[in-house]
């Protein structure tokens, strides 16, 4: 008798504040084998920076971060339209739209969603994804 398993799609945002944005592709290329099997959403320059390193990824860019992207991913929140949330926030430097940043984070606290804003955190997600437990 087969057994049939079919591996479930994540839908994952990933963003990162400009200081953080080699870290993040640098973890993304780190995780490669997890994030080719997901829906990636992504902040426009995020995104961009994302898909010339890694153009075999499903990523979509929405707008940049302090033109609404934050926004547009916290509206995914409020749809269920996300997984999880990766998001490396720079906390040495003050953004013009830290509204949006914490509206953003803040949702993602409403609606429990898994979230995380360092690396540390971030690794138990990718884990969590890879066996397929959340
Ligand atoms: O500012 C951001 C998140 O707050 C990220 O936006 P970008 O990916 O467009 O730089």
């Amino acid at each position: 008798m087969s057994t049939s398993s079919s591996a479930k799609t994540y839908h994952v945002a990933l963003v990162a504040h400009d200081a953080c944005k080699s870290a993040l592709v640098d973890w993304v290329e780190a995780h490669v084998d997890t994030f080719r099997h997901a829906a990636i959403f992504s902040t426009g320059t995020t995104g961009s920076r994302l898909s010339k390193a890694m153009p075999d990824l499903s990523i979509v860019a929405l707008k940049s971060g302090p033109l609404g992207g934050d926004q547009q991913i916290g509206a995914m929140i409020c749809e269920e339209a996300l997984d999880a949330l990766i998001f490396f926030v720079d906390p040495l430097s003050p953004m013009p739209h830290d509204v949006d940043v914490k509206a953003l984070t803040r949702l993602a606290t409403v609606y429990d969603l898994p979230m995380a804003c360092s690396v540390a955190t971030a690794n138990l997600i990718a884990d969590a994804m890879r066996n397929q437990r959340f």
